[in-house]
């Protein structure tokens, strides 16, 4: 299982070819520590380090063809990109070019205005040499005032006096010359205003567009490698001689990295650092000496990973704590809301309910009138009322006559149907502003506010005509004529209360009874002639006793 899950980690592991800019030297210090100390692998990384040489093609050229998926480059890929070769920069690993024109201190040379026609051994293409070149512009002196001879990258042409100036490392050919005990001078492009990145990490800018991930993973991976390979120079002297570059001397290594620690300004910059400025500025140079066309710029040249906003832990349990405080608030807020609606609905629906009892409280459920309560409650308003305004106020009480008799004739039902029916009928027989209530039984009670007594008996006398006009249908070819008894009254200046009302027209109702029913009884006991009962053979008379005994 274990052999598998190595196994599994090794065919894990992503092939990556680096191209190298020379032989191996403390130039690659980063690559190689990055490589030993696993920082690779742990990237999932498995790289391998190309040496260049004299002869093989740059680079920069073996990046842009796929050959390797890095590179280590100086800012002549900057030249390749304007051409439209898809290479591209990651990171600068030297802040400063280690280039400078190297000459023998007896030769009179002091600065570039002493190199008008000189002999000068440079690499080529001079794209390779541009921060060299690029004083000369600055100061004004002609490329062509001075003979140029290719390099053959070592400095003996120098030593022999066959090239008056020689285009060299500070990290390489001033400890040669001082081994060799020869006096030399070196003229910096810094002098003249001529500030190049040195090394760069390059890439291929399709597989940047494709695989960006493993470009960071690289490029992370490699600045660890150089803070390390920075943070002790003698440990990684040795770690390059022993694995990469036996014949160079520990002192050789020792000395190109001090050198290269002071390009690569590790306490200074983060290491890997690109300023837009100064690769402006390089491009600006760049294009004054003609290397590059006026119109090119850096869009597409610099590698830059979308940036995730930094999360830092305190940051991360704040949001997170802020994003469940808020959601806690919308919860609650909405649970709040739901309750508030079925409070608000519950509220209704009670004062539904409440209405609702209130109405059955003061109803008759059988016929719709105001029940005794009802009529009680208005009796004493409309009274209190006519008494504060001094206007009339009426009662008629209703009986119908020998109620008894029906439920006994035609059953409890049809009784209450003919209650039911007198109900509509009293209704019909009044005003609005009058109250119809039923105090029990087959007795009703009209109370007419603003009605005086005659009026009250002409609402009476309608209520009798009404009974006639519209008998109880028993059904469609029977219907049972009912009469009532009434007693009416009116308020009079001793009445002090409802209920003096009430308890007169209780006694009148009684009288008319007593006088034989089928009257209207008022005040002082009047009797009054009441309609007569149709003379229509459909109509039943009622009481009718001798049929009903009959049965
Ligand atoms: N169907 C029905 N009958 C009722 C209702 N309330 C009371 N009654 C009946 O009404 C009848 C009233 O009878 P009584 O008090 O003798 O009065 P009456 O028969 O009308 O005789 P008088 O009033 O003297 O003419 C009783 O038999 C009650 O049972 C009701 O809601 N429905």
């Amino acid at each position: 299982m274990l052999l598998w899950l190595l196994a599994g980690q090794a065919t894990a592991m992503e092939s990556v070819q680096v191209q190298l800019r020379w032989q191996h030297q403390f130039q690659f210090a980063g690559y190689y520590v990055a490589k030993e100390f696993g920082y690779y692998a742990d990237a999932g990384l498995d790289v391998t380090l190309l040496e260049n040489g004299p002869g093989q093609p740059s680079s920069i050229t073996a990046v842009a063809l796929g050959q390797a998926q890095f590179g280590v480059a100086n800012t002549g890929v900057l030249t390749a990109f304007a051409r439209g070769e898809p290479v591209m920069a990651v990171a600068s690993i030297f802040q400063h070019s280690p280039m400078a024109w190297v000459v023998r201190a007896d030769s009179g040379i002091h600065n570039l205005h002493d190199l008008v026609g000189k002999t000068l051994m440079s690499q080529q293409p001079r794209e390779q040499v541009a921060e060299l070149l690029s004083p000369f512009v600055l100061e004004a002196i002609p490329l062509e005032s001075m003979t140029w001879v290719p390099s053959r990258f070592n400095i003996d042409a120098l030593v022999n006096g066959e090239v008056d100036a020689f285009a060299g490392y500070l990290s390489n050919e001033p400890y040669v010359l001082s081994r060799r005990g020869v006096p030399f001078v070196t003229i910096s492009p810094r002098t003249y205003g001529v500030d190049f990145y040195g090394d760069l990490l390059i890439t291929n800018s399709q597989l940047a567009r494709d695989n960006p991930e493993l470009i960071k993973r690289f490029r992370d991976a490699s600045l660890k490698g150089w803070r390390t390979a920075l943070e002790n120079i003698d440990g990684t002297a040795r770690l390059i001689k022993a694995q990469y570059a036996p014949q160079k001397s520990l002192d050789q290594l020792r000395f190109e990295g001090e050198v290269i620690r002071e390009m690569v300004m590790p306490d200074l910059v983060t290491i890997g650092h690109m300023n837009l400025g100064r690769w402006s500025r390089i491009l600006e140079l760049h294009q004054q000496l003609g290397l590059i066309p006026p119109q090119a710029s850096l869009d597409g040249f610099l590698f830059q990973p979308k940036v995730q906003a930094p999360s830092s832990p305190v940051w991360s349990w704040l949001a997170a704590a802020l994003g469940l405080a808020l959601l806690i608030a919308i919860l609650v807020i909405y649970q709040f809301m739901r309750l508030n609606n079925r409070l608000s609905r519950e509220i209704g629906k009670r004062q539904e309910i409440e209405k609702e009892l209130r109405s059955q409280a003061y109803t008759d459920p059988l016929t719709g009138t105001g029940n005794r309560r009802a009529l009680m409650e208005v009796g004493h308003q409309r009274f209190a009322s006519a008494v504060r305004e001094d206007r009339p106020l009426s009662l008629v009480m209703v009986d119908v006559d020998h109620f008894k008799r029906i439920n006994d004739s035609y059953g409890h039902d049809v009784g209450d149907l003919v209650l039911r029916h007198l109900g509509d009928l009293l209704h019909q027989a009044v005003r609005s502003s009058d109250f119809v209530g039923r105090l029990g039984g087959e007795e009703f009670a009209l109370l007419l506010p603003d009605s005086g007594l005659e009026a009250a008996m002409a609402t009476a006398r309608r209520l009798k005509s009404r009974m006639v006009q519209k008998p109880f249908e028993l059904n469609p070819h029977e219907s049972i004529a009912i009469s009532i008894s009434a007693g009416v009254v009116s308020r009079q200046g001793a009445d002090s209360c409802f209920e003096q009302m009430l308890s007169r027209a209780d006694q009148l109702l009684y009288d008319a009874k007593a006088a034989g029913r089928d009257q209207i009884c008022r005040e002082s006991c009047v009797s009054c002639p009441l309609p007569k009962l149709p003379n229509d053979p459909k109509v039943r008379p009622f009481p009718d006793l001798g049929d009903r005994q009959k049965s």
